[in-house]
């Protein structure tokens, strides 16, 4: 049964994806009116949006919060609403989305509205990684270094992205991560090295098949350094839930973990798209079925 939601606040992010949102605040105060819904807004500015949107949560009451924006977005609003009863919905507006297609949330504006008043209300486990907060996935090594990368240049979307890799794969030199997790040691070269609460990023790559994001674990799913003519096999796998089938990938299940680079004092970490630079060791903690979410229902609702 859904609950209902009368007072909703949709946290714009102007700049995410590259997409116009001019018409955005008509098209939902039009969608929630119909419904019998109030719809508020709140813009982001990209200078301390959480310090900003915390100090709004805490003097106005909402029914659930939607993220209207593209990953960064996403994890700033679960940020602000973890651990407290306010749900949060996602309008899918950046370039990848990958927690609104984990959850099977349409990617269009309008389909996705109608979690306003059609949803099932789910748990979710988060993570803090290096005492940052994750909703979806992070990781070190390649695509963390591409992530930074991309934020540095001007130019956005998917095409950017793989231009960005493309130049940087030739010259990459992976690292060697060691790994103590609650279950487990490990200790080797890696390309890439995600901590995973979901599924599949933005770009569609599946980096941890058929896990849940409300288990109380996570995975860490290691890439090792593959040669270039395993590369199409690799790409093959990541984009057809075959992870697990190679020679060079592996996964640590665990509710735990301790990762560092030796001899680093420093390691470069994306979280939820965002790039940063955090002390080695980076210490990953669980924070189980903290976050309420809107997602799709299975079966068609009455209005
Ligand atoms: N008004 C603003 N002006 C400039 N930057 C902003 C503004 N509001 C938010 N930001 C920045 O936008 C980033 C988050 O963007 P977001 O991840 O939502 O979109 P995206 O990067 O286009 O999409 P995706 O993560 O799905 O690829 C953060 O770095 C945040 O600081």
């Amino acid at each position: 049964m859904p609950t209902t939601l009368r007072h909703l606040l949709f946290v714009l992010n102007p700049i995410s994806g590259d997409i116009n949102k001019d018409n955005l605040e008509d098209t939902v105060t039009a969608y929630c009116k119909e419904r019998g819904r109030a719809a508020a807004f709140y813009h982001t500015t990209g200078d301390a949006d959480l310090e900003h949107l915390r100090a709004h949560l805490a003097t106005h009451a909402y029914d659930a919060v939607f993220a209207a924006g593209g990953d960064g977005t996403v994890s700033l609003v679960a940020e602000a609403l973890a651990g407290g009863e306010v749900p949060l919905g996602i309008l899918p507006l950046g370039s990848g989305n990958g927690l609104s297609k984990d959850l099977g949330i349409p990617q269009d504006v309008e389909a996705a509205l109608r979690l306003t008043w059609d949803h099932e209300l789910r748990l979710l486990d988060t993570l803090r990684v290096g005492g940052r907060f994750a909703a979806h996935l992070a990781d070190l090594g390649f695509n963390a270094l591409i992530v930074e990368r991309y934020d540095q240049g001007e130019a956005r979307g998917p095409a950017a992205y793989v231009r960005v890799a493309t130049q940087e794969y030739l010259g990459y030199q992976p690292a060697t991560y060691h790994i103590e997790t609650d279950e487990e040691a490990w200790e080797g070269p890696a390309f890439m090295l995600t901590i995973a609460n979901a599924n599949t990023f933005g770009s569609n790559v599946i980096i941890n098949p058929d896990s849940r994001m409300d288990d109380g674990q996570f995975e860490l799913c290691i890439i090792e350094p593959f040669p270039n003519t395993a590369t199409p096999g690799i790409l093959y796998r990541l984009y057809t839930n075959g992870f697990d089938d190679s020679d060079y990938t592996r996964r640590l299940c665990c509710r735990k973990a301790r990762i560092s680079v030796p001899g680093a004092t420093e390691v470069l970490v994306q979280i939820d798209g965002e790039p940063c630079h955090l002390p080695s060791p980076v210490e990953v903690e669980i924070d189980v079925r903290n976050l309420r979410v809107l997602a799709p229902t299975s079966a068609p609702a009455a209005k």
